[in-house]
């Protein structure tokens, strides 16, 4: 019989078996409460946190899983030696990605592959893509400023369809970025469809749709070995191991897949939240737009005249802790039978940590119902226990850490500046309640007044 130490080192296998199971309910027989999860993602975790307290077990996608939640726990949920992706993710999640990506990997192969999709997302990487960025945001603000009135939502995902579409595959904007942005809408509403390929209902124009980003991206994979370029999908041709291994075209074609749609969706709801936050906050629009007038008044942007916006950077960390982007990380699976706080947590069973609940815990982060950027500032962001920012997940980079965590950053602060240079805006009547879409974003879509800024 295996002996097993728990992570504090103090317990045996048949000790853990005497423990209790976490607090928690399995709902409905067969489906468990993979409903309520389904209707409201946000508010599932919040109420079962309120009711049961940090760990708490449920029933999701046919599978017992136990639910963590707070900088300890998180902590514990990433020990890889008691948790493993590999096999935990629900099949549908599985299938949309083509049953090979990065989520669904563990150990030394999600190690190299993760190592070598990173080389897309360094410091010097972001040099190249500043331009690109920078252009866009200049096409669509010119756009805006037209409108007058618009609804910044439908703007912005047509303005990010077309930025990852020039990022990952080096394409000029146009009337093809909107038509791939519709169809990666559809293949996003696939993750929180019902699960049965009837081929014109939701999850079946999901596959449908990932077949045709699939092919898409084949088609970009051999343009770009018969002449290369600088883009995302360019460095990842190009990305060698230590050992001096590469992707494969089959890895390629999947990773980008997930990169592509992640960048999309991620690009856009954050936009969406930033333009929200300094509508609503014109104390905090002012102290940005002075920052801005400081250090990035004109000329083209790079990484060091970003760096030293160090109060936009407090801004986009707060508006990825503060609105509830991202429920909870992908799923793992339990690998061996082990403890946490005298609670049993047995092996095979599936696991999940709360990210916008951790974030929201008021013994790391006071007030979480305020949106405070200071508690960013460097000094403090330094003091914060591990894994108790979480927005992008937790750990090492090389972990299952959001590869694009960097990258929203730089995003987020481009089009601030380029935003606060020269424009100002004020918010419509609407509703501004969130949605409950997988990203929730509000209601009304956003509808603003946008015009010139004069002091
Ligand atoms: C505000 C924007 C974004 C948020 C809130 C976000 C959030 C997350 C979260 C919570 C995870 C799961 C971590 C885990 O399971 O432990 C994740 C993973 C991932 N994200 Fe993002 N993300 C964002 C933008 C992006 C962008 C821009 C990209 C691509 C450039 C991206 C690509 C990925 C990939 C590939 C993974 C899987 C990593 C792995 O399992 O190793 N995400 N992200």
């Amino acid at each position: 019989m295996q002996i097993q130490k728990n992570f504090q080192g103090k317990d045996t296998e048949s000790n853990i078996k005497n423990k209790p199971l976490p607090p928690g309910s399995f709902g409905l027989p067969l489906i468990g409460e993979t409903i309520a999860l389904a209707w409201d993602i946000h508010s599932f975790y919040r109420q079962r946190l309120k009711k049961y307290g940090p760990v708490f077990k449920t029933h999701l996608f046919g599978k017992p899983v136990i639910v963590f939640i707070g900088p300890e726990a998180f902590t514990f949920f990433l020990n890889q030696e008691y948790f493993t992706r590999e096999d935990g993710n629900p099949q549908p999640v599985r299938e949309l990605l083509d049953w090979d990506a990065l989520p669904l990997l563990d150990g030394e192969e999600h190690r190299r592959r993760k190592r070598l999709i990173l080389q897309a997302f360094t410091p010097q990487a972001f040099d190249k893509y500043i331009p690109v960025m920078e252009q866009n945001a200049a096409y669509y603000l010119e756009r805006w400023e037209k409108l007058g009135s618009f609804t910044w939502l439908n703007e912005y995902r047509k303005m990010c369809a077309s930025l990852s579409n020039a990022l990952f595959v080096g394409r000029s904007p146009g009337s093809e970025s909107e038509a791939v942005g519709k169809i990666m809408d559809t293949f996003i509403k696939g993750f929180s469809a019902v699960p049965i390929n009837l081929g014109f209902n939701g999850y079946g124009k999901a596959l449908k749709s990932r077949d045709w980003l699939l092919s898409y991206l084949d088609r970009a994979i051999a343009q770009h070995q018969e002449q290369p370029q600088q883009d995302i999908l360019g460095v990842l041709l190009a990305a060698r191991g230590d050992d001096g291994s590469t992707l494969t075209e089959d890895q390629l074609r999947r990773e980008v897949l997930h990169l592509f749609f992640a960048a999309y969706s991620g690009f856009y709801v954050a936009l969406t939240l930033l333009s929200l936050t300094l509508a609503q906050h014109p104390e905090i629009m002012a102290r940005a737009r002075q920052e801005v007038n400081q250090y990035a008044a004109d000329g083209a942007l790079n990484m060091e005249k970003l760096q030293k916006l160090v109060y936009l950077e407090q801004i986009t960390k707060e508006i990825r802790r503060f609105y509830p982007i991202n429920a909870a990380t992908f799923f793992a699976k339990v690998k061996t039978d082990c403890e946490y706080k005298d609670f049993r947590i047995p092996k095979g069973w599936g696991a999940v940590a709360g990210i916008h609940t951790t974030m929201h815990m008021p013994q790391v982060f006071s007030e979480p119902e305020s949106f405070k950027p200071c508690r960013f500032a460097p000094e403090q962001f330094a003091t914060l226990p591990p894994n108790s920012y979480v927005p992008q997940g937790g750990g090492a980079k090389d972990g299952h850490r959001c590869p694009g965590e960097d990258m929203i950053t730089v995003l987020l602060k481009v089009m601030a500046v380029h935003l606060l240079r020269r424009y100002t805006w004020e918010l419509l009547p609407q509703n501004l309640e969130f949605n409950r879409d997988l990203f929730p974003t509000p209601r009304d879509g956003l509808k603003v007044r946008f015009g010139i800024y004069s002091p």
